[in-house]
């Protein structure tokens, strides 16, 4: 995949969000962000009908900006869906049971050690999500921060493999984030708790554009 599509990758569900979902995720197409992870869970979340009603209409508002609709976990709205893409960590479904079934749908896998980045491009993974970098309130099961060695570490084993960077990604942080290695950034709290939006977006993309 081309990895500037990871350069700046918005990740949200209603639990996250301090003004009305939907409004967050226009202002943030609006302001340019490069792709959209739609992830409803958490206490609170929605379920049934309205998780999936929510899910299409985020994936509406992403066709209409041209920016790929990737859904966390759930593999079945996924393909119900027809999503752009699915991002799963190692507890979820193995990535070579979704590519035989999506063999056109971006994969993004979770990796927290060597091993998992290995099995991860082996298995065909077209991204990876390495993190959390930063401490971050946005999942409460969040392995520890790991700071940016294992990135950097990664990013020199892997010279051309796209590498998203998550967790307790900021505007004052992001820029040394992308000279680690990575690609681009995930983020959530960052922009759903933003009092403006285009601005921090503005910030987050810092010199690559
Ligand atoms: C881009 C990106 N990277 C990492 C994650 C975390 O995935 P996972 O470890 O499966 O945890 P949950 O998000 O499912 O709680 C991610 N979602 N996106
Ligand atoms: C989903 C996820 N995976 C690792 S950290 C994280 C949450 C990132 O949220 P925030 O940008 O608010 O720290
Ligand atoms: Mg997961």
């Amino acid at each position: 995949m081309n990895p500037d599509v990871l350069n700046v990758y918005f990740i949200m569900g209603t639990v996250n969000c301090v003004e009305p979902p939907l409004d967050t995720l226009e202002q943030a197409l609006q302001a340019g962000i490069t792709c959209f992870q739609f992830r409803e869970k958490g206490e609170g979340c929605l379920n049934g009908e309205a998780y999936e009603t929510f899910a299409r209409n985020c994936q509406k508002l992403c066709k209409d900006y041209g920016v790929p609709f990737i859904v966390n976990d759930d593999v079945e709205l996924a393909l119900k869906l027809d999503a752009d893409g699915i991002h799963v960590g190692q507890d979820d479904l193995a990535i070579t049971e979704f590519r035989a079934r999506a063999e056109n749908k971006i994969i993004g896998v979770s990796v927290h050690n060597e091993q998992e980045m290995e099995l991860a491009v082996r298995s065909g993974a077209d991204y990876v999500g390495i993190g959390p970098i930063y401490p971050t309130k946005s999942k409460k099961d969040a392995k520890p921060p790991a700071g940016l060695g294992f990135l950097k570490k990664v990013r020199s084993q892997y010279p051309s493999f796209p590498i998203v960077a998550i967790g307790g990604i900021n505007e004052m942080n992001a820029s040394e984030v992308r000279l680690a290695g990575a690609d681009g950034i995930s983020v959530i709290s960052v922009i759903c708790e933003s009092s403006n939006v285009e601005g921090t977006i503005q910030k987050l993309r810092g010199a690559r554009g």
